[in-house]
This record gives C-alpha cells, structure tokens and sequence, in this order.
C-alpha cells in the first residue's frame, strides 16, 4: 500500500448525534464508523456505568477515541489548582473503565483563569504526567473563545514548555477557521505530538463564536469553512490518527441518527479523498444541462398537466415503446409523464401525488459518477427496461427521489430515439432550455442536500437568500454545476404556511416546486402563452411603481415589462425579466426567464411579489371553492 492509499480511521462525537448514549453508538456502528469520542455529557446522562458502554461500544466494533472535554484545568489559582487535579484523577477512573487512553482538555475559559503560559504548561506537565502513571495521555486543545489561550499556535506552544511525552496537542478546525487564524504552520508540528484531530465545518455567519460553535457547526462539505485546506496542513504534519466530526447542531440534536451518521462518514470520506488519502475517488462528471424531468402522474393529473403543457407551447413529441410514459418537448426541454404501474414513478405518485419524481442530468461519464456515489455511500437504481432499450444509470438523492444520468451513446442515438416513438414536430413557442430546478426541502434537510450535490456532483454552493413569504420566511440557497449549466435553487422554510412549508406537507417530502423555463425573446414567447390562454400570474401594478423608483428604468421600459406582466431585475453582470404560471393543483409551478449579458442569479428581490400573488390566489380559490 503506498502511503496515498493510507485511510484514516473515522470517529464521530456523540454529541453530533440524536438519543441516548446507546442510540449513538449503535447509529454510528451501523453506518461504519470505526470510533467514537465520548461527550461528557452523553455519559452523565445515561443510567449505567461507563463499563456499560465500553461494553456496548466493544460488541458494537466501536473505539472509544477519546473522553472529553476535561474544562477549566489549567492555570487556575492555587487552591483550585489542587482541586483540579484530584478532578482529573476522577476522569482517569472513568477513562480507564470506558477503555480509552486519551482525554481532551480544552483552554480555560473562566475570567479567574490566570494568563501565564509557564503555569498552564505546569499544570498540564503535571496532569500528564499523573495520567501517564496510569497508561493514559491527555491532549490540549484551544477553544476559539478562550480566556487567554484560543489559537492552535499558542496551545502548542504551551505544550511543547510542558514537554511532556503524555502531553500533546489537539486541533479542531473549527476554533481554528472560525476566527479566520492560518492552519498551515500545522504542517510543521510533528505528526506524533498532534494526539487527536476534530472536524468540523460551519455556515459563514455574524455572531459570537461560541454561539455559532454551539449550533450551526455542521459536516465539512456542508458549510462554508475551508476545513480541506486545515486538514492538508494537518495531514502534511504525518498525523495518522483518527479523523473525528465534532458537530453541535441544533438540526442534528433532533434528525434520526443514522442518518446523520451516514451524512458524517460520507463527509469524512470526502475530506480525506480530497486531501488525496483513503481509497480515492473517481472526479465529477462534467454536465451539460438537464436532459429531462419526469413527472408521476395517474390517468387524471397525465390529461391535466399535458393540458397545462401545451398551453405554455410544448408539443407531445413522443410515446415510450413499452410504457405508459409520454413525452412533451420544447427546444431542448423534455417533460417525461410517467403512469407506468408498478415503476417507481408509480411508487413515488403514491407517496407524494402528481410531482417531480425523476430530473436526468446530461453527463460525459454516468459510470464514473455512479461509481463515485457509490463510493460516497449513496444508493444508485437501474430500473427494468424492455429489448433493446437504453439502460439509464441513476443515483437517488437524500430524499429518495431518482437523479439520472445520460451520456452520450456510441450510437449517436438519443435515448429518445432509442426508446421512444417520435411524433412530428409542430409550432413552439420559444423555451429554449431548463434555466432552473427549484426544490423545497423539508426543515433541517438543506445540509444532507448540500453534500449530496457537491460530494457527488462536486457542485458549488451559491449566497443564501432569506426570501418574506407573507406567512414566514423562507431560505434559499442555489447549487449550480461548476459550468452552470445545472441550477438548482434549493428552499427551506421553518413555518409550515409558507408557500415552501405548504408544498413540503401537501407533497409529503422534498420536492421540486417550480421548473424554469429560459427563452430569448420572452416578450414573443409570453404573447404566444398569452395567446394559448396559459394560467399566468398576475403582478400587482405596485410591483411596477416601486420597480420605477428602485432601478429608474424608462417609461417605455416599464410599460412593456408592464404590458407582459413580467418581473425585472438587474445587477452588475446583465438583466433578468421573469414570468411565473399559476400552480398546478397546489403543487408546482413554471417559470419562464431570459437572462441578459452575465446575470447569474434568480431574481430573488421578485420572490415575496410571487409568493404574495400566489397566496392571494389560493385564498380567492379556496373562496370560490367554498362557496360553489
Ligand atoms: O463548546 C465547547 O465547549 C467545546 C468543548 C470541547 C471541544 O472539543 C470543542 O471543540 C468545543
Ligand atoms: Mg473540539
């Protein structure tokens, strides 16, 4: 084995991790973790002896890496100084009965503590050398809020003055990134006196540190902290240790265990691929936009949707050979309505109704991203074809829903071609292509997405938007492919009226809540919609005053924006103009966009207008309704 090829083994602290003591262990067992850390806290709360749980922990295959956190120790007064150490004899005991050589002291953070480095190194020596008279180790770690030591410079420093073979240093990337302090000189520490390793990514976010540390750490790959550059310097230092999340979060505090776990193991697999360990990962494929959406549909939603369809232009371009499965085409979009029995479109229109249930990506290599998934422990499907029939590979998202991927066949067939009987082609209206795919996500998911599309896809991950629906805020974050050819806004509301916490309930799960449509002449495209009566939403001429006031545009601009009930925004790089359908059965909707010069975004400053319209709208139906 060349030293590339080195895996690190892989801990999770249970404090990352929903229940008790015993739940933890056995969700992180389950998934594959080697080891795990020991929260002080886990233990205290559990009603049997830490022998318990060395046991539990030994049946299970579970290390117990470390026990922490030992807090407040060092450089205290005298009179609290001999108290600590009778304290840490405590801790050895527990130590020694769980099974576990080595605890984790974190720098004080009590205002009494006293600021000398000569102390604290003292302390420390003599802690370790306690520790080391019963076979045990101690590590030091800087809190990023410590009282007086809070950088992984100074908290070696101190241990290399208590010199000490028992002493070492601890470092968690967290208190190292968050206070934005350079990791590289980690590099030069030796590998053998760096005793443990924490992981540990966060949001970018303004607020004080403990806080922050305290609720939104979560998975690296998940947030926004350069964890892969800390951990090239600490891995460049020759440390093969353990590699151990340390995640407290409130949305992990409450998701099932396992599968955060799973979440975690697939972050760490990810993280030591990256910094070029463990058994290597195939690359991204390169995309080249979406290749088709495929929606679940019985009998009834199939007449409706395809009404909807072609009143915005699409055509039915084709019929599946051996299936119940239609195709609607425009440009380079294809709509797939599936009413299969006994598929997975079938399975997914009895779990959720008329919906999304599958989005094809068009890729260079599906073998290498499949592969690539499976490796980042995410399932794949391969569903049964008919002769002769294009088998297309798949990977299933965190919600369970299908993600496609085609590439290009030898034949130089499409897999329309291959697998469909094409009918001839009529008038358009001007939709060009997918421009976006939004999903709403049920609350506390956003993160489990997020690693998905960039472990996976290696996708990058865009500003989040807090977008005002009129019954509560609603997040939004896109996730594009490096070429951008795939968009995909991704939405999250905690209330549960919002147009995004309606769609997650009526839908039973995560889903995609609007297609947008891209077009080039979007004043022709909306003339013809117009023309075929599709179900537009109105602006509310309000929208039109502000929008004046806001960016100064001309009379003759605004009344054409006016007249064809477009939304309009602007930045640096270019202009965007919008439109949005009505609703299909409370479900989802369509959007229809032309981005102008190098506009990137999603017209996020046009969202609450939507929301409020199509509130209002809802409301009028569910009146109408009532009274009929
Ligand atoms: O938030 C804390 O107190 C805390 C304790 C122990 C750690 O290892 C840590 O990173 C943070
Ligand atoms: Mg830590």
């Amino acid at each position: 084995m060349t030293e590339q090829h080195f895996s690190f083994a892989k801990s999770i602290a249970t404090v990352s991790l929903s229940g008790t003591l015993p739940e933890k262990l056995e969700a992180a067992a389950a998934v594959g973790f080697d080891g795990v850390e020991i929260f002080e806290n886990d233990l205290l709360t559990y009603d049997g002896s830490p022998a318990d749980i060395r046991r539990i922990a030994e049946g299970l295959g579970l290390a117990i890496t470390i026990f922490q956190p030992f807090r407040d120790f060092e450089a205290m007064p005298e009179n609290i100084r001999v108290r600590n150490l009778d304290r840490a004899e405590r801790k050895f005991d527990i130590m020694q009965a769980l099974g576990t050589d080595l605890v984790l002291v974190c720098s004080n953070v009590q205002p009494s503590a006293i600021d000398d480095d000569i102390r604290a190194a003292a302390d420390l020596a003599e802690m370790a050398e306690r520790a080391s008279r019963r076979g045990l180790r101690v590590g030091y770690e800087a809190l990023a809020w410590g009282r007086h030591v809070n950088t992984w410079k100074h908290a070696w420093d101190i241990v290399q003055k208590a010199d000490h073979p028992a002493l070492g240093l601890i470092v968690d990337s967290f208190h190292t990134l968050s206070i934005n302090d350079d990791p590289a000189g980690i590099a030069d520490v030796p590998g053998d006196r760096i005793f443990f390793v924490q992981l540990a990514d966060a949001p970018l976010m303004k607020m004080d540190v403990l806080s922050w540390s305290r609720h939104f750490r979560n998975f690296p790959g998940q947030g926004e902290l350069p964890v892969d550059d800390f951990l090239r310097a600490v891995l460049a230092s020759g440390y093969r240790g353990p590699l151990s999340l340390e995640i407290f979060n409130d949305d992990f505090r409450t998701a099932p265990a396992r599968q955060t776990a799973r979440d975690g193991l697939r972050s760490l697999i990810l993280s030591e691929a990256k910094a070029g360990y463990g058994k290597g990962l195939p690359e991204p494929p390169a995309f080249d936009g979406f290749e088709f959406l495929e929606f679940a549909v019985d009998e009834q939603a199939k007449e409706d949707l395809a009404a909807f369809l072609g009143s915005l232009g699409f055509r039915h371009a084709g019929r599946h050979r051996s299936k119940s499965v239609e195709l609607y085409r425009q440009g380079r979009v294809n709509l797939v309505l599936n009413s299969e029995p006994d598929s997975a479109a079938s399975e997914h229109f009895q779990m959720h109704g008329p919906s999304v249930c599958a989005m094809a990506l068009r890729v260079d290599d599906a073998d290498k991203a499949v592969d690539r998934a499976e490796a980042l422990l995410y399932g794949t499907w391969r569903e049964r074809i008919g002769e002769g029939e294009r088998r297309i590979q798949s990977v299933r998202a965190p919600d369970g829903t299908l993600v496609y991927l085609v590439q290009p066949d030898q034949s130089g067939h499409s897999i329309w071609e291959d697998d469909f009987t094409l009918f001839p082609e009529t008038e358009e209206s001007g939709l060009t292509c997918i421009d976006h795919v939004a999903q709403a996500l049920p609350f506390g998911r956003m993160d489990s997405f997020i690693l998905f599309y960039r472990g996976v896809f290696g996708f990058v991950l865009e500003q989040l938007w807090e977008l005002p629906d009129p019954y509560g805020l609603i997040q939004s974050r896109a996730i594009v492919s490096p070429d951008r050819s795939v968009r995909l806004p991704l939405n999250f509301s905690e209330s549960r009226k919002t147009a995004t916490g309606r769609f997650v309930s009526a839908t039973a799960g995560a889903g995609v809540h609007h297609i947008a449509f891209a077009t080039d002449t979007i004043e022709k495209t909306l003339t013809s919609l117009t023309k075929a009566d599709a179900p537009m939403l109105p602006v509310p001429a309000n929208y039109y005053d502000d929008l004046a006031a806001r960016l100064g545009l001309d009379d003759d601009v605004l009344s054409d924006l006016q007249r064809f009930g477009l939304l309009f925004d602007r930045d640096d790089q270019g202009e965007f103009s919008h439109a949005y359908t009505e609703t299909f059965e409370e479900r989802f909707f369509f959007e229809i966009v032309q981005r102008r010069g190098g506009y990137q975004q999603f017209g996020a400053v046009n969202a609450a207008v939507r929301m409020a319209m199509q509130t209002r709208l809802r409301e009028q139906t569910q009146i109408e309704d009532f009274l009929s």
